[in-house]
Order: structure tokens, then C-alpha cells, then sequence
């Protein structure tokens, strides 16, 4: 089976200035969770922009489940991400007039791969999903502007999980909750990427959460090569 994430070389400049990232080696098999830490401005959401196929490294080579996302043309990239990614935004970017059960089914619209996985119809899966991550089902049919900053997080998590995808990025999504809230989410964010059988890279600055993860790493160590743990 290819590695869920292999990169080599990469290196990444935000134009006109010096480079942000310099990654040797990093590697991922499915089903890994990686934590990636470092403070504010250290280009944690960059590498999630990377891994994503939003930006292009300057060099090197990133490939998701083998495929080196350079090569593909933008549409490719688009698909592909639908296919294959979650992400979870720090801001969730859910749409806010919708309901909640449409905004966690948008997620299968551009994504024949995504649909072919269900075992269910989408309205049953988003369901299963949403009382999985405890949102109580009063809520499901409420546009998700009604809904608390933790309920909203649910909401996008389970958006990020529909479909069964191969890698799910998570940006910071327990900034704006109390430690209780936050291990609760992490708990049921671990078991629904387990029976989905989805990898998980997390990034934030709260290390707290850093002994939850089989893998861990920081900006700093993927910058400077020999410093990184075997294995990642
Ligand atoms: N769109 C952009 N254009 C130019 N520079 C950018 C852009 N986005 C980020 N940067 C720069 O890249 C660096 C890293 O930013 P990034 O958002 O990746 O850091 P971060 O570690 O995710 O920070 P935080 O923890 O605050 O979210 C910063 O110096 C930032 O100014």
C-alpha cells in the first residue's frame, strides 16, 4: 500500500521572502497521527497549505497515497482533495445559513470517491457522524450560525470525516475551547478517525494535546533534518 504522506526535500518561500520551510524528510503510513507543533508564525499552516495542494513547494517532493500533488493541474488538485482530504479549519469555514446535516453532506458534492465509501445514504451517515461527536440531534436541521463555537467544531468535524477520507488535516480546531471541551473532542475525534480508518495531522501550538499522538514533531525539528524523531 503506498504511504499515506511521503515528503523529500521540500522546500517552501512565500514570494519575496526568505525560505520558511526546509523539510528533509517526513513520512506517514495510513492510519498514523502526526502532532505538529511550534509557535505562532513558525509556518504550521503553511505545511497544512502544502499538504493540501493549496500552495506548490519551491522544491522537493510531496506526495499523498503516491501521488505528487505538483504534477497535477489545478482541477486535478481540486479533485483529488475532495477525494482523498478532510480539513478542518481553525475558523471551521462552515456556511453559516445552511444546516448543519447540508453542511457536513456539502463535503460529498464534489467527491464521487467520498460517496463511493459510504455504506449508508449521506443524510445517514452525517447522522451517524454528528451523534458520534455528541451534537444533539435537535440541531442537526438549525443553520450552524445558532450553533456554540464547540458545537460548530463538531459540525466541521464531521465534515471532515464523512466519506471516509485517507488523510484528515486538523488546523488548531481546539483553540477556542476549555481543557474538558478539548479532551472530549480529541477522544471522539481519535475514535471516528480509527473506525474510518482516516490518518490525522494535527497542528497547534498547545502541547497538552502532544502525548495523545503516536507521532510528534515540531517546525523546528522538520527544519533542521537531523533533529527529527526516526521514523517521521
Ligand atoms: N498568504 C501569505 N503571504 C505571505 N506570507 C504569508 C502568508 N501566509 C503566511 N505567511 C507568512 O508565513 C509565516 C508563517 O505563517 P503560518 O500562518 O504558516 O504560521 P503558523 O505557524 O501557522 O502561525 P499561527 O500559529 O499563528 O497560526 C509568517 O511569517 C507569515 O507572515
Amino acid at each position: 500500500m503506498a504511504e499515506l504522506l511521503s515528503i523529500e526535500q521540500l522546500s517552501f518561500a512565500w514570494p519575496g521572502q526568505a525560505n520558511l520551510l526546509n523539510i528533509d524528510s517526513l513520512s506517514l503510513k495510513p492510519g498514523d497521527r502526526l502532532f505538529i507543533k511550534g509557535p505562532s508564525g513558525s509556518g504550521k499552516s503553511t505545511l497544512l497549505g502544502l499538504l493540501a495542494g493549496i500552495l506548490k513547494p519551491n522544491s522537493g517532493r510531496l506526495r499523498i497515497l503516491g501521488q505528487d500533488l505538483a504534477r497535477l493541474s489545478g482541477p486535478q488538485r481540486d479533485r483529488f482533495r475532495a477525494n482523498h482530504l478532510g480539513y478542518i479549519f481553525q475558523q471551521f469555514n462552515l456556511l453559516p445559513y445552511l444546516p448543519v446535516m447540508e453542511n457536513v453532506t456539502a463535503a460529498l458534492i464534489f467527491s464521487p470517491h467520498k460517496r463511493k465509501q459510504l455504506t449508508a445514504s449521506p443524510k445517514q451517515e452525517a447522522a451517524r457522524l454528528l451523534a458520534a461527536l455528541q451534537l444533539p440531534d435537535a440541531l442537526w436541521q438549525q443553520p450552524v450560525h445558532r450553533l456554540s463555537i464547540g458545537q460548530q467544531q463538531r459540525v466541521a468535524a464531521a465534515r471532515a470525516l464523512i466519506g471516509r477520507p485517507a488523510l484528515v488535516i486538523a488546523d488548531e480546531p481546539t483553540s477556542a475551547l476549555d481543557a474538558d471541551n478539548r479532551t472530549a473532542f480529541m477522544e471522539l475525534l481519535f475514535a471516528e478517525c480509527e473506525h474510518a480508518g482516516s490518518g490525522l495531522v494535527f497542528v497547534s501550538h498547545d502541547s497538552a494535546l502532544e502525548p495523545l499522538f503516536s507521532h510528534v514533531t515540531s517546525l523546528k525539528q522538520l527544519n533542521g533534518a537531523n533533529d527529527a524523531e526516526p521514523g517521521l
